[in-house]
């Protein structure tokens, strides 16, 4: 391949990376072969800079914007950072500042490098007015309303003298506060009062701990599982619902201020004085004398970083003085004045012993690795996930190979390579099992799908025990004290065939129940028992969840893709179980956020005879099956004596929200298309069903301007 072709190659490929990685928040290949590649690119354009392309990223923020937010433009340009993975390189750094600098004086400031996505707050008069993504560091996405929904983002900031920690220095939910001792007094320079307009920029993420629990909650449901902490923040920070942003716990640290004129003859200024007005500065930021002093820095966080409650992949060193960086000034994509070190991911090597396949509620196996212990960032690692048979096959592993093992983003470590140096005539390829390891049902593969599944639902060991489990969680039906081997008990002596079996157990068949767990790994005995308070706590754990409510019970019972929020608004919409278990599809589809797979899911799953008389079984318990409806206060009686029928989504008001305005307004809503219906008020992706009979009963149809309009009379 010539060089022209290799330049048109990559130019070509990294574009494509780019795109997957900022558009669609999908990394298709590994940050380090990424930067090696754009590495080469830049060498090769360097050499023969007739040939580099008009759309080079070499030269251009890799970001775009979407059409799905407005444009914003950027008061002052949102740049890349240089990277590098040496020391080397850093020195070679420090002495081109050096020399910018024309031997004066300088010091640096270090932070970390925060694998989130880059965030812009505008306040004006101590207000957020705008937050905006980075786009193509000239132009960005108006986020503000997800950008809103961070809690350490203070939406009003005043001046603050001493201590002022304010409300943007709490540690978001799951966050562990780490205080690493960096608060230096503020210099009495400067006004403690912020400029009347500035910007502060910052690194959204999505901590790790709240990584972890959605995908715990996505493999609950049967739900692909989020690749990494910064594509999933990513993705997040892309959507048009920002109640689904909120759900997820975002959370922000700034480490840039922006104003004209500068308010600030420092950086490190401006983090010490953001962190007293309010701002979620992290203290691990650090003044370093010199390059020496970097390195250190460097070596210290290689480590102690990965106690941090989020994802980092290397440190940015800044110049200090603001005057320092203007005279160094920009490239076209970043400032001359700041690099960011990347570590390598922490790798180690080790044996894999085997295989265990695990059997999650779905019925979806899963591989995990069983590996010779091995130390990796700090702490021992024994298992790695392997994901699917797609996985072991991209790979090419087999059983006591000697394999590669990192952690990157993510808590649990994964299997990245196999040292085909050190495969022995002892290596022995992996068979993926054909049929389940729990119960011995041929598995089965859906089309498109990565994962094998075991059919057998309901006789499945693991999968029974799993459904248990999750009916009883917090978000369910909330009886948690049956955790921790009770339920396995129960299942074994046969006390309990599905959920629904709880709501008839007695005290006399639990008091005296024992069993002693052995933990397979510590080989520690765990002995439960039933005694008398716990049988008590039990059987008042579960009558009271008879209250909970109709939300928590659909999302109890376990349909696939049916996950919390789901469940909710299929309540909201529905109302009841009666009016979601005769739904069709056409109607599920109609609710906000159901797409198919969602609908054809619930649709399947009360088709199904037992999962009928499962869900009647927990109505004669006495389960809610109706949702809680916020009493209508009224407003008018502009409606009185009309009927009304609905059929779609409106963009003014929930469903929820158009009932309780009929309600309230003296209209009264009916439940179907007949001569006695005064009005359907049709929204977008009505019902083609109830269009037709409204039709061919002559019945007047409305669209939802026509029904405020009817209001204001
Ligand atoms: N795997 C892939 O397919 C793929 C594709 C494209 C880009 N990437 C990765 O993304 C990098 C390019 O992204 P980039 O242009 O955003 O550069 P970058 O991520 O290397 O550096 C710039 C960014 O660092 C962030 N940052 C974190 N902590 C910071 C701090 N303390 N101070 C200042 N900034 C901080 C900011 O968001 C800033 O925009 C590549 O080098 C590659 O590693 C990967
Ligand atoms: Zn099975």
């Amino acid at each position: 391949m010539t060089p022209q072709e290799r330049i048109a190659e990559l130019t070509h490929l990294l574009n494509f990376y780019n795109n997957q990685y900022y558009q669609n928040s999908v990394s298709e290949v590994d940050d380090f072969t990424f930067d090696q590649l754009l590495a080469e690119l830049t060498d090769l354009e360097k050499q023969y800079p007739a040939f580099r392309q008009p759309d080079s990223p070499t030269v251009r923020v890799g970001g775009t914007i979407s059409k799905e937010f407005a444009t914003v433009y950027h008061r002052f340009p949102m740049l890349s950072l240089g990277n590098t993975y040496s020391e080397e390189d850093l020195v070679e750094f420090d002495k081109r500042v050096q020399k910018g600098l024309s031997g004066h004086e300088y010091e640096y400031v270090c932070e970390l490098k925060f694998d989130g996505v880059a965030l812009s707050m505008t306040y004006e008069n101590g207000v957020l007015v705008q937050g905006a993504t980075r786009g193509d560091g000239v132009r960005g996405d108006d986020i503000t309303n997800n950008i809103r929904t961070i809690r350490t983002v203070p939406l009003r900031v005043e001046g603050q003298r001493a201590g002022g920690a304010g409300r943007g220095a709490e540690p978001a939910a799951g966050q562990v506060a780490i205080d690493f001792g960096n608060d230096t007094p503020l210099p009495s320079a400067f006004t403690p009062l912020p400029p009347a307009l500035f910007e502060v920029r910052g690194e959204g993420f999505l901590p790790l701990a709240e990584f972890e629990r959605i995908n715990k909650e996505r493999e609950d449901i049967g739900e692909t599982l989020l690749a990494n902490p910064r594509n999933a923040a990513s993705g997040t920070f892309k959507q048009q619902d920002s109640s689904a942003v909120a759900k997820r716990r975002l959370d922000c640290y700034v480490y840039s201020f922006l104003s004209d004129p500068e308010a600030f003859q420092t950086h490190e200024e401006s983090l010490i004085a953001m962190k007293q007005w309010g701002f979620n500065v992290s203290q691990t930021w650090q003044k370093c004398a010199d390059i020496r002093a970097v390195m250190e820095y460097i070596n210290e966080w290689e480590m102690k970083r990965f106690e941090l409650p989020l994802a980092t992949d290397g440190i940015v060193i800044k110049v200090n003085r603001y005057d320092q960086q203007r005279e160094l000034g920009y490239t076209a994509k970043s400032p001359r004045w700041a690099i960011a070190f990347k570590y390598k991911a922490l790798a180690a090597s080790t044996v894999l012993n085997g295989i265990r396949y695990q059997v999650g509620r779905t019925g979806a196996v899963t591989p995990v690795a069983l590996l010779t212990p091995v130390l990796l960032a700090g702490t021992v690692v024994k298992r790695a996930s392997l994901h699917n048979a797609n996985e072991i096959e991209r790979l090419g592993v087999m059983v006591n190979d000697t394999v590669f093992v990192e952690k990157g983003g993510e808590i649990i470590p994964k299997i990245t390579g196999v040292d085909l140096n050190r495969r022995t005539d002892q290596s022995r390829p992996i068979v993926y099992p054909t049929t389940c390891p729990a119960c011995g049902t041929p598995l089965v593969r859906k089309e498109g799908e990565a994962h094998f599944y075991c059919p057998n639902e309901r006789g499945c060991p693991p999968q029974r025990q799993a459904r248990f489990e999750h009916f009883i969680q917090r978000r369910a039906m909330n009886i948690e004290s049956l955790g921790e081997g009770k339920i396995e008990m129960l299942i074994d002596r046969g006390l309990v065939q599905t959920p629904a079996d709880l709501y008839s157990l007695t005290g006399e068949q639990l008091l005296g129940l024992e069993k002693i767990f052995l933990d397979e790994e510590t080989g520690k005995k765990r002995i439960v028992s039933f005694r008398e308070k716990t049988v008590d706590n039990i059987l008042t754990a579960i009558e009271r969840s008879k209250a909970q409510p109709f939300a928590n019970v659909l999302f109890a019972l376990g349909i696939r893709y049916v996950g919390a929020t789901t469940a909710e608004k299929l309540v909201d919409y529905f109302g009841s179980m009666d009016a979601i278990l005769s739904a069709s599809l056409e109607a599920l589809l109609a609710v906000p956020d159901t797409g198919p797979r969602i609908a054809e899911s619930v649709v399947a799953w009360f088709a199904d005879e037992e999962n009928r008389a499962f869900v009647e079984q927990l109505r004669v318990a006495g389960l809610q099956f109706v949702g809680e409806r916020k009493a209508v206060e009224a407003e008018g009686d502009t409606l009185a004596g009309k009927t009304f029928l609905y059929t779609g989504t409106f963009t003014n008001f929930t469903r929820e929200e158009l009932e309780n305005r009929i309600a309230a307004n003296g209209g009264k809503l009916l439940s179907g298309i007949s001569k006695k219906l005064n009005y359907l008020i049709v929204g977008e992706n009505a019902g083609p069903s109830k269009v037709e009979k409204a039709k061919k009963l002559n019945v007047p149809m409305i669209g939802e301007d026509e029904f405020l309009a009817m209001l204001e009379v």
